[in-house]
């Protein structure tokens, strides 16, 4: 589309990395589905994972299963843009197409980490942004995790043990929601993803479009 081309109240723009993260439990893969769902132009980063698929979990879906060998093998061929030890696996973006797509105006949804979320920081400043998702209350949390019945009572206090750690690090992300009402959360999430699609940096078209209405 050339620049000056719009429709109606679009204008081409650069794409954007949206970042959802959250200690384990509060919510994120929850909203994350629902942006997917209510929003088709904003696509999923599927990460890869060596952590065993959960129940109801789809190869190339929700994750890329991968051996211990053939993680090592991505991170030797420069083929992540971050990746991180999370409970005891390793997890990474894979580059993909994300680059070249994103300037062409497509916007990405991550569901990674708060160490995931200061690599891709620290690479791409101006298409990142950081939202983090709170649990009303420790209790909450704790009882999201029991009640979603995908990991054994070992592994859920490991994730309650981290998520002090994880909540610590609220303060390196753009914005904080609390995740107390799915709905409530999700429309909170929903605005940020508005806004910041609309900002003037981001919106390569609107110069040609302004000096259309100027002339
Ligand atoms: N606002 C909410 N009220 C009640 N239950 C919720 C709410 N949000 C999410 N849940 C439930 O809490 C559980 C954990 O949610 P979810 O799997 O989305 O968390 P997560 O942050 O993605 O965790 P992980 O990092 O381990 O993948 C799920 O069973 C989900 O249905
Ligand atoms: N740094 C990254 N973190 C990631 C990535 N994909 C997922 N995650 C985070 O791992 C934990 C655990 O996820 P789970 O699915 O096993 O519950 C969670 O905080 C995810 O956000 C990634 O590619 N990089």
């Amino acid at each position: 589309m050339p620049e000056s081309d719009h429709t109606d109240d679009t204008l081409a723009r650069r794409g954007l990395m949206f970042i959802l993260s959250s200690p384990s439990g509060a919510g994120k893969t929850t909203i994350s589905r629902m942006l997917l769902d209510a929003d088709e132009e904003i696509r999923l980063s599927v990460s890869v994972t060596t952590r065993p698929p959960r129940p109801g979990e789809v190869e190339g879906t929700h994750y890329y299963f991968v051996s211990e060998a053939e993680f090592d093998r991505l991170v030797e061929e420069d083929d992540f843009y971050e990746w991180a030890h999370v409970f005891g696996y390793r997890y990474g973006t894979p580059k993909g197409r994300i680059r070249s797509a994103l300037k062409g105006g497509q916007d990405f949804l991550f569901d990674i980490d708060w160490q995931g979320t200061q690599q891709l920081y620290q690479k791409d400043q101006q298409d990142v942004v950081r939202v983090f998702i709170l649990p009303p209350s420790i209790a909450e949390l704790r009882r999201r995790l029991e009640s979603r019945a995908t990991d054994s009572a070992q592994v859920i206090d490991a994730r309650m043990e981290r998520a002090r750690s994880e909540i610590s690090h609220w303060d390196a992300y753009d914005y904080v929601v609390i995740n107390d009402d799915m709905a409530g959360c999700f429309a909170k999430v929903r605005e940020i993803l508005d806004a910041e699609r609309m900002k003037r940096q981001r919106q390569t078209g609107l110069i040609p479009f302004v000096r259309q209405l100027m002339n």
